[in-house]
């Protein structure tokens, strides 16, 4: 019999997804006959090496792109377009340069309308949130490549989305830099609990964040290849012995070169 207790909502729901591009007389293929069951508020690593169509994956979850075959679903629901439930975090600073702090934040609350008073609050939670309380009127040449970082996950998390995609969004910071930001990622999860997609090519940010990592073969087209549930506690801890046996484990059976 159906246990009801142990019901879990199923958030994203990617089904025989597979992508190729046509330019011209060349086709590409990115992505073959992928699966992918991503529970509510359940943190999801993506781990591939460069190149083998992570992107192109969060892409057409984001409803950016088409899939050539197969479907999305959230909450059930075909994803035909962009989809507003989702936030997305680039690797690429993308904030309006022009625009300060809470103008970057308060953009998406402004653009659906939300009356002026109410999205400073809104932008004013989430910059505080980030640890950028004192940096509101500041502009983006005006900070660290970490503290842009801060801005754009407020600014997605101003939308107020459900789902959130992390594009590599460390892969330009120093080492110092990236640790600190993956440990406010997971601070700022647990404060504010969402459905977390996150795609890395660095094993022990994946182990660091993931309640699973899924791993891309890394051979375009390009497929999934393992599924890692990782149990450590959090927060986590690079050295701990059983954070290295599972660094090990990935390495030996995923042959990736990272
Ligand atoms: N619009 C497009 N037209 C043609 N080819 C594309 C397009 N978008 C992506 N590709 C190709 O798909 C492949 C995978 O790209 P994608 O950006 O998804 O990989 P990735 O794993 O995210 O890479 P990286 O980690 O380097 O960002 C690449 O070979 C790329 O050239």
């Amino acid at each position: 019999m159906e246990n009801r207790s142990e019901q879990v909502n199923i958030k994203i729901s990617c089904t025989g997804i597979s992508k190729s591009f046509q330019e011209k007389d060349k086709r590409t293929d990115v992505l073959e006959k992928m699966d992918l069951l991503v529970k509510e508020n359940e943190f999801v690593v993506i781990l591939g090496p460069g190149q083998s169509g992570k992107s192109t994956l969060f892409r057409i979850i984001a409803g950016m792109e088409t899939p050539t075959t197969g479907t999305v679903t959230i909450d059930g629901r075909e994803v035909t377009g962009p989809e507003p439930e989702i936030g997305f975090v680039f690797q690429r600073y993308t904030l309006f340069p022009w625009k300060t702090v809470l103008g970057n934040v308060e953009m998406g609350p402004k653009i659906r309308g939300v009356p002026k008073k109410e999205r400073r609050e809104i932008a004013r939670h989430y910059i505080n949130l980030v640890g950028l309380k004192g940096f509101e009127n500041h502009y983006p040449h005006q900070l660290s490549g970490g503290m842009k970082q801060r801005v754009s996950i407020a600014r997605a998390y101003a939308n107020n989305p459900q789902i959130m995609l992390l594009d590599e969004p460390f892969g330009q910071l120093d080492a110092q830099t990236r640790i600190l930001m993956e440990q406010e990622t997971i601070r700022i999860w647990e404060a504010e609990k969402r459905t977390v997609c996150f795609v890395t090519n660095n094993i022990e940010e994946a182990i660091f964040l993931g309640d699973r990592i899924v791993t891309l073969d890394g051979k375009l087209p390009g497929r999934l290849s393992h599924v890692y549930h990782v149990d450590l506690p959090r927060p986590r801890d690079f050295t701990d012995i059983e954070f290295l046996k599972l660094r090990q484990k990935i390495t030996d059976e995923t042959q990736l070169v990272l």
